[in-house]
């Protein structure tokens, strides 16, 4: 409804394909709309298979964006598909993706046992482990590891797993008979692969009303050694569970970048450094790190300054324009109940890929990037537009000329294999549509690329937009849990 909603605001129809095993609470949705005044044809309900429905939907012409919920690998059967056309403005097909997520919780030695346990069994296991945000891999610090795991041992023992009709139910269902045999198989493989896996025992009948006549998978927990052993999100009652050592906190955190996935993260503590680390790690592969303000603003000034320097009057007061809005390094305070603490902040996406056809093309690119906090990656020469040799893009000795100030926050690609986390591309139709295919087709996380044409900068009849070159992430706190800070028992 959410996406529905967004797109009507938007002022656009819609054709809403629900999941296949979705239809009557979709068909259901789709009637209080009409009911409320939408008009019929305004919102379609196009119930049906992925496969043939979805897919066909996604490759019409006349479909002009998509806004999907599901995995990872679908939105990048989406994103390719979608990679093959261009929109009505030439411009790269609008995809919103909600995926999946490798979603961790690291618990130190200094966490409170219990509170650690009934915010695994929930975050784990509601919804029979059936949402993006629930937990998958519980890191545990080794020194408390086997209290911690006796203790979540026993607490699953309890769970009531049956009919979620009844109140009394802790754990229902999964979807479908195909999910319970993907999860099935996967806890049957990893056992054969000599991992601990504990299960626990059924309780009574009447605890487990229902359970022979369902798709039940009983919550479980496996044991592995590093989450790259996992190759994808396991979509149901499964929580793997990793043992690390305190001085290998940064390398655990790496390796959770490292899945690719940033949905969500946990942590339990109750020391704040602890918490500054963990929630101020960078969490994609990025050359930039962090990006406040203060700095954001520091080195575009040093570049609007150095361009009126070369007379670029035009690049100069694009970036005094952008200098009234930046945004990247702002954290808002969220509302919240007393003893939470929830805040929202944008940060830098990393490195931005810049693709341009013309010098002032390139340059307004920059002036992009740095509003944003953002390290911007030349493409060099004619190695990224292969397909037409005949293309020139432009001389790009002038950023060896840049301030320091600047001299970690832009560079010219050595490689093709050079990481970054959006694109900005300028120029013609033409070329846009390789790249674009390009780009959907790198393995990893989906890439947007915003386009414009050559002049459109100049003239202002089109900008970048600034909000796509940000990453957002919001943190709650709890300050209430275990009682507070464990550094104010020092002051005594
Ligand atoms: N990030 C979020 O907000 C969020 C929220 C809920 C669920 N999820 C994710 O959704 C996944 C579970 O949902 P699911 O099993 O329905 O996901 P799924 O990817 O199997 O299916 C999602 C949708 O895509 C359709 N589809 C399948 N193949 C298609 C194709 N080739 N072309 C077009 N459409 C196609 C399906 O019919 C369905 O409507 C999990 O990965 C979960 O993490 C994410
Ligand atoms: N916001 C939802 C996520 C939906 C994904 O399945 C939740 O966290 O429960």
């Amino acid at each position: 409804m959410g996406q529905i909603s967004a797109a009507l605001a938007a002022g656009n129809p819609v054709l809403a394909k629900p999941a296949e095993q979705t239809p009557l609470i979709a068909a259901q949705a789709v009637r209080i709309l009409h009911e409320a005044g939408v008009p019929i044809g305004v919102v379609q309900l196009l119930p049906g298979a992925g496969e043939t429905v979805g897919a066909a939907l996604v490759a019409d012409e006349r479909v002009s964006g998509v806004m999907f919920t599901g995995s990872t690998e679908v939105a990048r059967l989406i994103a390719r598909t979608l990679a093959t056309r261009l929109d009505g403005y030439g411009k790269p097909m609008p995809l919103i993706a909600e995926t999946g997520g490798q979603n961790a919780m690291i618990v130190d030695s200094s966490a409170l046992a219990e509170q650690v346990v009934a915010d695994v069994l929930v975050s784990a296991f509601d919804s029979a482990g059936q949402r993006c945000s629930a937990l998958r891999v519980l890191c545990v610090q080794e020194e408390v590891a086997e209290r911690i795991l006796t203790m979540l041992k026993g607490a699953m023992q309890e769970l009531r797993i049956g009919n979620p009709a009844y109140l009394a139910t802790d754990v229902g269902p999964v979807i479908d008979t195909a999910a319970k045999a993907t999860l099935e198989n996967h806890i049957e493989t990893m056992r054969a692969k000599g991992h601990k896996v504990f299960q626990p025992r059924l309780l009574d009948a009447s605890a487990t009303r229902g359970f022979a006549n369902g798709t039940f998978v009983l919550p479980t927990l496996i044991e592995i050694e590093a989450i790259n052993e996992l190759k994808h999100e396991v979509f149901g009652p499964v929580l793997h569970i990793i043992r690390y050592r305190r001085p290998a906190l940064e390398s655990l955190l790496k390796a959770i970048n490292r899945t690719g996935y940033g949905l969500t993260l946990g942590l339990h503590t109750r020391i704040d450094e602890t918490i500054t680390y963990v929630s101020e790690a960078p969490r994609n592969g990025s050359l930039v790190e962090t990006a406040t303000t203060r700095a954001a603003v520091a080195r575009l000034t040093a570049y609007r300054d150095w361009l009126t320097t070369q007379n670029d009057t035009l690049t100069a007061l694009r970036c005094e324009r952008y200098l009234k809005h930046i945004i990247v390094g702002s954290t808002f305070i969220l509302p919240g109940p007393t003893g939470e603490e929830n805040t929202y902040s944008l940060k830098c996406r990393g490195t931005i890929r810049c693709e341009a056809a013309t010098l002032s093309g390139a340059r307004a690119q920059l002036a992009a990037a740095l509003a944003t906090g953002n390290h911007a990656l030349f493409a060099s020469g004619s190695a990224h537009h292969p397909a037409d040799p005949s293309h020139n893009p432009p001389e790009m000795a002038w950023v060896q000329t840049l301030p320091a100030i600047l001299e970690h926050h832009v560079s010219v690609e050595r490689s093709r294999e050079d990481p970054f986390d959006a694109v900005l591309f300028e120029g013609e139709r033409a070329l846009l549509q390789p790249l674009v295919k390009r780009i959907a087709a790198r393995p990893g996380p989906l890439i947007g690329i915003q386009s414009v044409a050559t002049g459109a900068l100049a003239s202002n009849e089109d900008d970048y937009i600034l909000e796509q070159l940000l990453s957002e992430s919001s943190v709650s706190l709890n300050t209430a849990a275990a009682g507070g800070n464990a550094s104010l028992l020092m002051i005594t």
